[in-house]
């Protein structure tokens, strides 16, 4: 295997105030890895430094391969007026392709058709992104993430508001895309218990650590505790004969 990301000793700081402080991390290619950690330890910022949005202040940041999709936090939260149907949201994924004023080609639209099939969303494209469910929008948008066929794909808390049961669908959708794909995934997210078994790694963020291989099942309350931040407790399964 070779690395798709490789972090080395990079710190950051917004202002004067340092969240990254020599962190090192190697993310293999194929892997689909989880971010976990209290709010505010850095994980949307790690993120944005991988997909080049943030310059660390000191280290290196390698990515291999030249095209990565992004999802940022809360992408759905745009204005539901907004008056563009699904096809269109899926497409401005080819924008940095083809141009901003450029005309997308019969290909192109041929593109955008497939990859919502691919999320399972062909039957809604011509539906306003407004009319769309939260579980819905977020597959849209990985859709438009996805257009542009990325070796490399990061996704910032992509369930957030979305319920349960299509919580679990789009994490099946994301152990798809990496299984039958071999797209890398990087994701943040708060589900530490619904991923354990979808991701081939947890890494853990906190108290301005990184922890690249971070087994829940070696967890206790207290680690569990220090990582988010307020005390947790773990219940004991009772075995009954
Ligand atoms: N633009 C900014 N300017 C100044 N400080 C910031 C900025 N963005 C984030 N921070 C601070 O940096 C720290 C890390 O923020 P970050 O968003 O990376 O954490 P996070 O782990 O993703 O949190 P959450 O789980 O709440 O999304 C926080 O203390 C936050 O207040």
């Amino acid at each position: 295997m070779s690395s798709a990301i490789e972090i080395s000793n990079v710190t950051f700081a917004y202002e004067d105030k340092t969240v990254l402080e020599n962190i090192s991390l190697t993310i293999e290619q194929g892997e689909f890895s989880a971010i976990i950690g209290p709010n505010g330890s850095g994980k949307s910022t790690l993120i944005n430094i991988m997909v080049g949005l943030l310059t660390p202040n000191s280290g290196s940041v390698r990515i291999a391969g030249h095209n990565i999709g992004y999802l940022p936090q809360r992408s759905f939260a745009f204005n539901q007026a907004f008056p563009a149907d699904v096809k269109e949201v899926v497409s401005m994924g080819l924008y940095t392709k083809v141009g901003l004023f450029r005309r997308l080609k019969k290909s192109d639209w041929g593109k955008v058709y497939d990859t919502l099939g691919l999320v399972d969303m062909l039957d809604y494209k011509d539906k306003l992104i407004g009319h769309l469910s939260g579980g819905q929008q977020q597959r849209v948008f990985i859709a438009r993430a996805l257009v542009s066929d990325p070796q490399i794909l990061f996704l910032d808390e992509p369930t957030v508001g979305v319920d349960a049961k299509s919580q679990q669908a789009l994490f099946d959708l994301l152990e798809k895309l990496n299984k039958e794909r071999g797209i890398t995934i990087v994701m943040v997210t708060h589900d530490v218990w619904v991923i354990t078994d979808k991701v081939n790694r947890v890494i853990c963020m906190g108290n301005g650590h990184i922890y690249p291989n971070c087994s829940l099942d070696n967890m206790d309350a207290h680690m569990l505790s220090e990582l988010y931040g307020y005390p947790i407790k773990l219940e004991s399964h009772v075995h009954r004969s």
